[in-house]
């Protein structure tokens, strides 16, 4: 793996809290947070993405031959079971996938939206395609019935059963008794799984896999981050321990906002995946920072004026690239009215961009803000599968070290059973009742314009 650093220099912000006293007030939990994270899934529900990076890649390596011979590959899910691969493949792919492949087409039907439904089948075409569908549970509202009007539609055009895969629990859920009935070709997606730590599964590797992403890579990385981060013990040197205890104390200290701002428009899914393993995994209890989503350099021009001299309520992270590869270097500038403009000419965009984010992360700890510095050598395959380990870790450790348990989202729970109700799904009419009763408090006092 190319070298990951953590610069931890203008971490604490307006906070008057030392390193020593940090390390202190927070070494003893992390410890011990660490020791529980070494329990086993048997010990631990959904605690075996630990254990993802030794899966190897060969039956994934092998589902993906079989969904690179088709033309163009929808998957179906939402979440957890989504956001993985937006950032695996906007991460390694880069931008414009489909206008340059040679191999198949890649869409993601996440967000129910009828608009992009159709659209997506028109864009597959008279080709064939393959439907993959991508659920833990095997029963959310929106990934089951897109995934049945996308069959419907392959239907109509020939295909079948066999054009079929399904990523879902081994044994339970819906989706797991048609892959069997059907017989159509299905992976697991472990039991002590849960959606949001499932990137480096089945879930968000078999589709990776079949664009041409290095699998081998991403698990070699997110290995070798975990070893490290397991092994480690001394708080000043585990980047993972001394990054929790910090979010803890700005928590505690009403900075109750996690601001993850990576430069690099590679990256912009990164901080989606990131902000629902943040949210979902720590938000419980009345506890939980806020993630907030930012991209360098685009947010500098639209969030950084709040950052900079709004409250002090948030803890940044700006993540910053060695080599964004691809060499586009301002030209020569010769007509007279851009002169002003000379100081351009032949400046790497790349390195403005690391510039940008340099400056940025200055004026954010000129204002007194607490900022951690992130810089990763490169962006490729093994490296980011270190990174993301990193945030899992780091996810799972600061929840523990907070008290609550980081791997269930009894919160988002609520609202897929009211969803069920409304829909009339069996067995969920109480919860069709309830939601009809806050909805008469909600849309009381309403004023109209017409
Ligand atoms: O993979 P599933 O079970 O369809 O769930 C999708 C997403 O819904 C949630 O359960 C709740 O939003 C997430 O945890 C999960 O990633």
């Amino acid at each position: 793996m190319k070298k990951i650093s953590f610069s931890f220099g203008a971490s604490f912000g307006g906070s008057a809290l030392s390193s020593e006293a940090l390390r202190e007030r927070y070494g003893a939990r992390l410890s011990g947070a660490m020791d529980w994270l070494k329990g086993t899934p048997a010990e631990i529900p959904g605690h075996g993405w630990m254990a993802l990076p030794d899966c190897g890649a060969g039956e994934i390596e092998k589902t993906a031959k079989w969904l690179s011979g088709y033309d163009s590959i929808i998957q179906v899910g939402i979440g957890g079971s989504a956001l993985g691969n937006l950032m695996l493949n906007q991460a390694l792919l880069g931008g414009f996938y489909n206008e340059r492949t040679k191999g198949p087409k890649f869409y993601l039907a996440d967000n129910p939206d009828p608009d992009k439904a159709r659209s997506i089948m028109e864009l597959a075409g008279s080709g064939r395609t393959a439907l993959v569908g991508v659920s833990k549970s095997g029963s959310t509202a929106e990934t089951m019935a897109q995934f049945l009007w996308f069959r419907e539609e392959l239907i109509k055009k020939g295909q079948n059963d066999e054009d079929l895969l399904v990523i879902t629990d081994p044994e339970k859920g819906i989706f797991r008794a048609f892959a069997k009935a059907a017989g159509c070709r299905s992976m697991e997606l472990p039991a002590s799984v849960g959606g949001r730590y499932s990137v480096l599964c089945p879930a968000g590797l078999a589709t990776a896999a079949a664009l041409g992403i290095d699998v081998e890579a991403l698990l070699r990385g997110a290995r070798e981050m975990r070893n490290f981060l397991t092994e480690e013990k001394d708080f000043d040197r585990n980047p993972a321990m001394k990054a929790a205890a910090l979010h803890i104390l700005h928590e505690s200290e009403k900075r109750e906002m996690s601001v993850i701002m990576p430069y690099s428009s590679k990256m912009a899914y990164f901080a989606e995946w990131y902000a629902q393993l943040w949210a979902e995994s720590l938000g419980k209890n009345g506890l939980g920072t806020t993630p907030v989503r930012a991209l360098g350099a685009i947010d500098q021009h639209s969030q950084v004026q709040l950052y900079t001299e709004g409250p002090d309520d948030k803890f940044f992270t700006i993540i910053c690239f060695g080599d964004h590869g691809g060499e586009v270097a301002v030209p020569k500038v010769e007509r007279e009215e851009l002169a002003p403009l000379k100081y351009l000419e032949g400046q790497e965009i790349g390195e403005m961009l690391n510039l940008e984010a340099k400056s940025t992360a200055a004026a954010i700890v000129k204002s007194g803000r607490p900022l951690l510095w992130i810089e990763m050598e490169r962006l490729d395959a093994e490296s980011l599968g270190g990174l993301i380990f990193f945030y899992e870790y780091l996810t799972a450790l600061t929840g523990r070290a907070m008290g609550i348990d980081p791997f269930d989202q009894p919160g988002v729970e609520q609202g897929k059973k009211y969803t069920y109700g409304l829909m009339g799904r069996k067995g969920y009419e109480k919860d069709a009742e309830e939601v009809r009763e806050w909805f008469e408090k909600i849309s009381a006092e309403k004023i109209s314009v017409k």
